[in-house]
């Protein structure tokens, strides 16, 4: 992944805490086009909440976010409008065929039918989904719903991908095909993807690892880096290093240059 490719989105020394718990403390990070990103934190470490914050749902007690370099707080409608999200709760209407939740995506977002149906159309081909596209989506697997949500968050181009945890309740072989389908849609388009994970094996091949543990970046880097920096073999081995520890409450975060 060349460090040159534009900066898609930007997180800046972002807090937020609820009551005395401080669930993000100080957490910046950046993603570029085309980059698949893999945030990796165990459970609590703050990734749901951050995405709250990245998509515009919660606002930070502090920091900055910023997509294609415009900031969320002060205009959500132009920010959110280079963002596709799929949320960790599947948010589809099950009774609606396949073309009919993308048709009313598409609408939300003021595409002209002329230029939605074909978009929608390829990205049904791509993912392997054309046959069913006028199935309601309650007589689909889980796979192929995370699969018409994923097509659904492409639809309007966006510059980038928030992911989180998009494979829970899938079975191994979904959630690879998930991941898989997700890297090559993100690469066509040149999405910048943020795939928040608690699954070590999801993010063997990303282009970067960003480890989160109690609300704080802990290590930043490729996957090959995460296991040289944590002296271990394995990258499950490596998170465990990095996420078992109870030390000091604010450990320095460890940049490894990609
Ligand atoms: N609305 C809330 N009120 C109080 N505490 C909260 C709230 N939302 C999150 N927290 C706390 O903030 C911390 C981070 O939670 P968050 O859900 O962001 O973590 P996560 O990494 O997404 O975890 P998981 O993988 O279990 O979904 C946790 O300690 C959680 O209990």
């Amino acid at each position: 992944m060349a460090d040159e490719s534009p900066l898609a989105l930007r997180c800046q020394a972002v807090r937020k805490r609820f009551g005395s718990q401080h669930a993000l403390d100080g957490v910046s990070l950046d993603v570029r086009r085309g980059e698949f990103v893999a945030l990796l934190g165990p459970n609590g470490a703050g990734k749901t909440t951050l995405f709250q914050i990245l998509s515009g749902l919660f606002v930070a007690d502090a920091g900055q976010v910023t997509v294609m370099g415009v900031d969320m707080q002060r205009h959500p409608v132009r920010a959110l409008a280079r963002l596709g999200i799929v949320f960790q709760q599947p948010a589809i209407d099950l009774d609606l065929s396949v073309l009919s939740n993308l048709h009313f995506h598409a609408g939300l977002h003021g595409l002209p039918r002329r230029i939605a149906a074909p978009r929608i159309a390829r990205l049904l081909d791509d993912f392997g989904l054309s046959a069913r596209a006028g199935a309601p989506v309650r007589e689909l697997s889980g796979g192929n719903r995370r699969k018409v949500e994923l097509a659904r968050a492409l639809l309007h181009e966006p510059a980038v991908l928030l992911m989180d945890e998009p494979t829970v309740g899938l079975d191994p072989a979904s959630r690879a095909q998930i991941v898989a389908d997700a890297r090559r849609l993100a690469a066509q388009s040149q999405a910048g993807v943020l795939w928040a994970t608690h699954l070590v094996q999801e993010v063997e091949h990303a282009d970067r690892v960003i480890v989160l543990h109690r609300g704080a970046v802990r290590f930043d880097g490729t996957p090959a880096a995460l296991r040289g920096a944590a002296e271990r073999d394995s990258l499950e081995q490596a998170f465990l290093a990095l996420t078992t520890f109870t030390a000091s409450p604010t450990p320095a975060t460890e940049r490894v240059p990609a």
